[in-house]
């Protein structure tokens, strides 16, 4: 095995945002508790638990301010929110977000669409949440959308989300977590990309967030690892997909990622039989198969 893989990895659940809030139907606060602290159980220590955003462009994350205010907290768990500008960081800091993150795109289509900004707009919009942030001492993530491609410009150049990722680190970000938000990339497209982005931002600040529209996920996780990275967004069940990128599927699954990790002797610290438990929860409440196969795998021979 390559010796350029490393010991351990960080995993940033991100199912309860990123997984729930495409979600069409109503899910009650309870439930998104539930899954959150099903999470922490299972060992994951950084759960994206929310975003406070415009509710009126994601309905689904309206409810943010209570689910964070009934998560019974564990020690060691960083409990974060997306947070699209100023307003949203406080609504963040009233509900004792452990964190935020901010996000932008490396397309200006995409960034539009999404925040209905310029990616210059959105930066800028970072910049004075992070004053903020930095007065209170709240870390703060950054996220690049459209790392690969993007669903209204084709073919992203990797130079162009270096550019991005950089400036973001220039704010403050304390990572960078790059998104194949539609999942069209390959491992190839994947390590062009992370290549240019290492020239600038370095590895141990660098995350990947890959969705699995085209199957090539964990592919490109393994890509990532091979590089050095060090750090895998995932969502539980292989939940989500982002409201203003059609046809983007869910993120790589979490329980695919740490059976992948296990495999290779890569340390990650998830319990991966309450990890699928999680999983079947929120699918069994959103009445929907689960999309890790490693889940359905476990919980049909656990039956069989
Ligand atoms: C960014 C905005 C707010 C701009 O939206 P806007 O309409 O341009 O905002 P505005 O500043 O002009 O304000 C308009 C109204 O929005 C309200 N408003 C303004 N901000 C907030 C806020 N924080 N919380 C609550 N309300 C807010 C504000 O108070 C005002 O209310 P009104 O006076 O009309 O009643 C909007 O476009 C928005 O909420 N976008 C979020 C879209 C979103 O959540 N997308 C999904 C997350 S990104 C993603 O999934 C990708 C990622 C991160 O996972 C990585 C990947 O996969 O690539």
């Amino acid at each position: 095995m390559s010796s350029t893989l490393p010991d351990s990895v960080r995993i940033v659940e991100v199912g309860p945002r990123d997984g729930l809030q495409n979600e069409q139907q109503p899910i009650e606060v309870a439930v998104k508790v539930k899954l959150v602290e099903m999470l922490a159980e299972a060992g994951l220590t950084a759960i994206e638990t929310g975003s406070f955003v415009n509710p009126r462009w994601v309905p689904q994350m309206a409810g943010s301010e209570e689910v964070f205010a009934a998560v019974e907290r564990r020690p060691g768990v960083s409990y974060s929110a997306l947070t699209p500008n100023l307003q949203g960081f406080e609504r963040a800091l009233a509900a004792g977000a452990s964190e935020v993150a901010v996000f932008t795109a490396a397309s200006d289509s995409f960034t539009r669409k999404n925040t209905n900004c310029s990616i210059d707009e959105s930066l800028e919009r970072a910049r004075v949440l992070m004053e903020a942030a930095a007065g209170h001492g709240l870390p703060v993530r950054g996220y690049v959308s459209c790392v690969v491609g993007c669903p209204y410009e084709g073919a992203i150049a990797p130079a162009r989300v270096a550019e991005v990722a950089r400036r973001l680190l220039d704010l403050g970000c304390y990572e960078i977590s790059l998104g194949d938000t539609i999942g069209v990339g390959t491992p190839a497209s994947v390590s062009a990309m992370l290549e240019a982005v290492l020239d600038s931002v370095s590895v141990a600040k660098t995350a990947v967030h890959l969705h699995d529209t085209y199957g090539q996920a964990l592919a490109n996780i393994y890509a990532a690892l091979q590089m050095g990275i060090a750090v895998i967004d995932s969502s539980v069940a292989g939940l989500g997909g982002c409201p203003y990128a059609r046809g983007a599927s869910g993120n790589v699954a979490s329980e695919e990622v740490v059976y992948l990790l296990e495999g290779l002797g890569i340390a990650h610290g998830v319990d991966l039989e309450r990890l699928v438990a999680a999983g079947q929860f929120i699918c069994d409440r959103l009445g929907r198969s689960n999309g890790s196969k490693v889940a359905t795998a476990l919980l049909n021979k656990a039956s069989g």
